[in-house]
């Protein structure tokens, strides 16, 4: 199926994710990336709880991980047999690993990946994870269990770049600072009402919802799919946006005679013949 799926599995914690998730998400992500067979992604979460029976997409940094300097990796492989200058090393990496926040690059990494990635919601939305949900290309989300909240602000956190900047966009700068000013939950029906995802569904048909939005749009020109997603990007994304759409343009310009004239004149020391080559308008 040209349709990969990527899930959090950490339900009894509402899926909070630890620097090894976020780690294993920007791996995945890279995987489906580089691979010529796949035409979207599907970004959901296992679930339910086996603790409580709760749902949950992703409910952002897990706090118990959080220290003074951001989220931190639970090992420290140091062992007592080092010797002084291997311990110096192993610490001085470690220290780099400290408050990386690397969600952001994942975050990145979503906006970069030419085919659109489609949130699949089951439950609990909050915090990174509501950010996740911004980001990711399309959304759709369990009608019954799907809850929003961004906490960010009650956790001393805030996204300021794509997870408030880009909702404000979807839903409107005053809904978008309400949702981070008060953090007040809201459903999937109200999610869909103001923009914030594409449609709410019936729990048991969420994630064949997605694997048919994925399969539509393994359906249409690869190419069109990637040009329209960086153009929908492009102006949000300023130069890193424009140099993104070029790189396609410039991988369709090479494909054309009119470069290769260009690339062969070089080689064969010649001028250039652009006779053949109109002045389109
Ligand atoms: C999600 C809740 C609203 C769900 O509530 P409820 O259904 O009542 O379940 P609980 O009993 O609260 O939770 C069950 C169980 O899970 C644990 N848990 C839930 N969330 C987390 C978490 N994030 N970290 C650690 N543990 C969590 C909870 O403690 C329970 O454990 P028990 O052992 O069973 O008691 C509710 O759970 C809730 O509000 N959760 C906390 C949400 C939160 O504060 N999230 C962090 C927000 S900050 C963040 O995500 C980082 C921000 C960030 O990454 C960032 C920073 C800067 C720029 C950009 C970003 C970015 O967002 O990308």
């Amino acid at each position: 199926m040209p349709v990969m799926r990527i899930a959090f599995d950490r339900p009894s914690l509402r899926n909070a994710f630890r620097p090894h998730t976020v780690d294993e998400l920007y791996r995945c992500l890279d995987i489906a990336r580089c691979s010529p067979d796949v035409a979207a992604v599907i970004l959901t979460a296992n679930g339910p709880s086996p603790k409580d029976g709760g749902y949950s997409f992703c409910s952002g940094g897990d706090q118990r991980i959080r220290g003074a300097a951001g989220y931190q990796y639970e090992t420290t492989q140091s062992s007592s047999d080092d010797d002084l200058a291997t311990s110096a090393r192993r610490e001085r990496i470690e220290k780099g690993k400290l408050g990386r926040l690397h969600i952001l690059e994942v975050q990145r990494l979503m906006r970069a990946t030419p085919k659109p990635i489609i949130a699949a919601i089951p439950g609990w939305t909050t915090g990174g994870g509501h950010s996740l949900m911004v980001v990711a290309d399309l959304a759709v989300a369990s009608r019954e269990h799907a809850q929003f909240k961004q906490v960010d602000a009650n956790v001393g956190s805030f996204d300021a770049g794509y997870g408030s900047a880009l909702l404000a966009r979807q839903v409107g700068d005053k809904r978008a600072r309400e949702i981070f000013m008060l953090a007040q939950t809201y459903d999937a029906e109200q999610a869909e009402s103001w923009g914030v995802i594409n449609r709410a569904v019936p729990h048991v048909d969420l994630e064949t919802t997605a694997i048919d939005w994925g399969l539509t749009i393994a359906g249409k020109s690869p190419q069109a799919i990637r040009m329209l997603k960086y153009a929908f990007n492009m102006v949000d994304d300023g130069i890193a946006g424009q140099q993104a759409f070029a790189g396609e343009a410039t991988r369709l310009a090479y494909m054309t005679e009119e470069a290769q004239e260009g690339r062969d004149s070089f080689l064969e020391h010649r001028p250039a013949n652009w006779s053949s080559f109109p002045y389109y308008f």
